[in-house]
């Protein structure tokens, strides 16, 4: 990325070791080897990958909770390990497990970490935005997944933070309240906040982010806009997917050479190998003969999933 703008979190070649694990005989476990990225104002860095990929724990550092065995961090041009509350009251976190205390209230309890700071957001209208009065009189043990989560991300803005981590922000979330949480998370965006988030979750990161990292076992393994991780690498410009949605359970015509035909889920499907306009041809020519309307026709490149996918299985084949 090109960018005149000074980054908010710079990571260099992060290396963490966690442990000791009882099955490896108590030696620590090497859980990050190399991750590097930089996350810049009036931007959503998205970290992307499996379960156990490392994204939490390359928060953590980020955020100043575990120091590193190796690389470097600068967050807001600082590192952030150690005691340092004037660099903390400019940080907003949201973890993946809450660590919100059980027996109290959200907004009382919110208010309070409202009061805490200089220049608190405006809380009242994070309260209405985030719908937190509809359980506020409920103690936090008592709230769902989704609830927890939605209090989770008010008390990381409520300091008003330049720099936002969110682990896994829309994990457990209702279709409504997601929107809500993606909404917010756009406006943090364009008021210049740098928004750091880890999913695991394609559409999320499809849908939110200005720049993803795909990290695999410890390491950044791609970067780039969603664009451009899903434009045509360059030696497989000539062999691109063409998805359509179409009623379910359909015959499938046996497909020229080198293509494939499949029904990847109920009533989608996929004709992998399109390398020419005959290919296409082939496709609609099918459709005439058997009176098929597809709902749906992408002609565009692959999603964030197929490339994800690829990796993955280039680190099995590896
Ligand atoms: N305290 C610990 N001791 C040993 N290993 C740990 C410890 N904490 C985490 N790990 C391991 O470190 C690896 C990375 O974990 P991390 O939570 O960073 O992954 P993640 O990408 O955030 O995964 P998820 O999407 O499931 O949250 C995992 O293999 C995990 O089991």
């Amino acid at each position: 990325m090109v960018s005149s703008v000074t980054p908010s979190l710079i990571i260099n070649e992060l290396a963490k070791d966690l442990g000791p694990v009882p099955a490896l005989d108590n030696r620590m476990l090497r859980v990050l080897e190399s991750v590097s990225l930089k996350a810049y104002p009036g931007q959503v860095t998205t970290l992307l990958g499996a379960n156990g990929a490392g994204k939490s724990t390359t928060l953590a550092c980020a955020q100043g909770l575990l120091q590193p065995e190796g690389g470097t961090i600068e967050l807001l041009g600082q590192n952030p390990y150690g005691d340092n509350p004037e660099l903390r009251s400019r940080v907003g976190v949201m973890l993946q497990d809450g660590g919100l205390p059980p027996s109290m209230r959200p907004v009382p309890l919110l208010r309070h970490v409202a009061s805490l700071y200089r220049n608190p957001i405006d809380i009242d209208a994070l309260i209405t935005r985030l719908d937190l009065e509809s359980f506020g009189t409920r103690t936090i043990r008592r709230l769902s997944g989704g609830q927890k989560q939605r209090v989770a991300l008010a008390l990381a803005l409520a300091g008003d933070p330049e720099v936002v981590f969110l682990d896994e922000p829309s994990a457990g979330l209702d279709p409504q309240s997601r929107q809500v949480v993606f909404d917010l998370i756009a406006e943090l965006r364009d008021a210049g906040k740098a928004i750091i988030l880890t999913t695991h979750l394609m559409d999320d990161a499809q849908r939110l982010s200005d720049y993803v990292y795909i990290i695999d076992k410890g390491c950044t393994v791609a970067q780039g806009t969603v664009a451009e991780l899903t434009a045509r690498a360059a030696e497989d410009q000539d062999a691109r997917p063409i998805s359509f949605a179409a009623p379910v359970n359909l015959v499938l015509p046996e497909p020229p050479a080198g293509l494939y035909l499949s029904e990847t889920s109920a009533g989608e499907y996929r004709l992998d190998g399109v390398s020419s306009p005959d290919h296409l041809h082939w496709l609609t020519s099918w459709w005439l003969r058997e009176g098929i309307l597809p709902s749906q026709l992408n002609l565009q490149s692959r999603s964030l999933e197929d490339v994800f996918l690829e990796f993955a299985q280039k680190e099995e084949r590896a």
